[in-house]
């Protein structure tokens, strides 16, 4: 799960408590409004829980069929705990009783559907029941205040510890779920870097250049880097020089180019360039200086037969054109063959060799 997908099932958790609460008013209206006590009374008695459940199964249906729809969870709440109070004050009225059983029936439900409904949500159950709480204390003249507010404040107690149990549990859940998170970048990061060049490899090239080649003003040009006669370069030093060599050359080509230009590992001792936005004069500049970072690098090869006695590297260049890195690609590989059958440390353009 990520933070998106928790902050999802968050809003669904709301959609369902305020659909379990509209769903709980109906019913609830729909019991008062048959309860035979009532009947006795004028039918301006019934209008508030007419109301409410008029009120409650609209916004049901509108909330079931429109998901998107934003209902104010509280001032819906305090509307209907409204209602519930005018209802408790004009049934009293009409019935002329003081009887705490009938009061008891209609408080009990109150605190039963913001118990039920707003179990996380300390707010909207005070302002549903409040009105209802501190109206039937004053209709029975204060006289059952100990029953009454012992039935409000059991649920208001249990609903405030609970809110902090779960608002401790949200925070760490989001906390966990953010360093998962982080994590994940790090590992995807990880898997687009070649451990031993720190480069990207080639995944993570592609990665990187997908995002440069997005704007298509721009003009780009690829280099495909060798170093020469490497197979006799391991051969004579050991693999373990090989590795060393691979790790500074990659250094020497990473420091001749600029930040936003992108490096990556082709595979073995070939490394690839992305040089973003460059003018072909600006990209023949830059694959000349790497070539003279690497030769001024003066790590001895003296098996780099008839080129020199240090590592050297030939290069291929070729514009990306049409943001088509693959024609780029197999342009610069033949630039390349053809800089080292040329005679390797030199650079050769695939655009003014193929033109010649
Ligand atoms: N030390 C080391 N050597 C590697 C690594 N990856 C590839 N190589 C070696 O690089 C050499 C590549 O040799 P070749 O492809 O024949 O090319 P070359 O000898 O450089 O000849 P030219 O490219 O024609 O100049 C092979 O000997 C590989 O074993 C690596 O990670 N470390």
């Amino acid at each position: 799960m990520t933070t998106p997908s928790w902050q999802g099932l968050m809003k669904e958790k709301y959609r369902l408590s305020l659909r379990l609460f509209l769903l709980l008013n109906a019913l609830s209206s729909i019991y008062c409004m048959l309860n035979p006590l009532a009947n006795k009374a004028h039918i301006i008695v019934r209008t508030p829980v007419a109301m409410i459940f008029i009120g409650s199964t609209f916004l049901l249906i509108t909330n079931v069929k429109n998901k998107n729809l934003r209902v104010h969870i509280n001032i819906i709440s305090l509307i209907f705990g409204i209602f519930w109070a005018w209802n408790a004050v004009l049934a009293q009225h009409a019935l002329q009783t003081t009887d705490l059983s009938w009061f008891m029936v209609t408080l009990l439900a109150v605190l039963f559907i913001g118990a039920i409904a707003f179990i996380n949500n300390l707010v909207s159950f005070l302002l549903h029941c409040l009105p209802t709480t501190l109206t039937i204390l004053f209709l029975s003249n204060w006289e059952y205040w100990v029953p009454v507010l012992f039935a409000f404040a059991l649920p208001t107690i249990g609903i405030a510890i609970h809110q902090i149990i779960k608002q401790r549990n949200d925070r760490f859940i989001l906390s966990l779920l953010n360093t998962l998170e982080a994590e994940k970048e790090t590992l995807i990061d990880l898997s687009m870097i070649d451990p031993l060049t720190g480069l990207y490899n080639r995944r993570g090239f592609e990665n990187r250049t997908e995002n440069a080649l997005a704007d298509p003003s721009s003009v780009h040009t690829l280099l495909l880097l060798d170093i020469d006669h490497f197979k006799a370069y391991n051969d004579h030093y050991g693999h373990m020089m090989g590795d060393q060599a691979l790790t500074r050359v990659s250094a020497a080509i990473r420091d001749a180019v600029r930040s936003r230009d992108i490096v990556g590992r082709y595979g073995g001792e070939e490394f690839m360039v992305l040089l973003v936005n460059t003018t072909p004069q600006q990209a023949s500049e830059t694959a000349e200086r790497i070539r003279q970072r690497v030769y001024d690098l003066s790590i001895p090869h003296m098996f780099n037969e008839s080129v020199a006695t240090n590592v050297t590297i030939s290069i291929g260049t070729a514009q990306v054109k049409n943001n088509d890195m693959e024609t780029a690609l197999s342009q610069a590989d033949q630039a390349l063959y053809s800089a080292k059958n040329q005679g390797r440390n030199s650079i050769l353009s695939f655009d003014t060799w193929s033109v010649a």
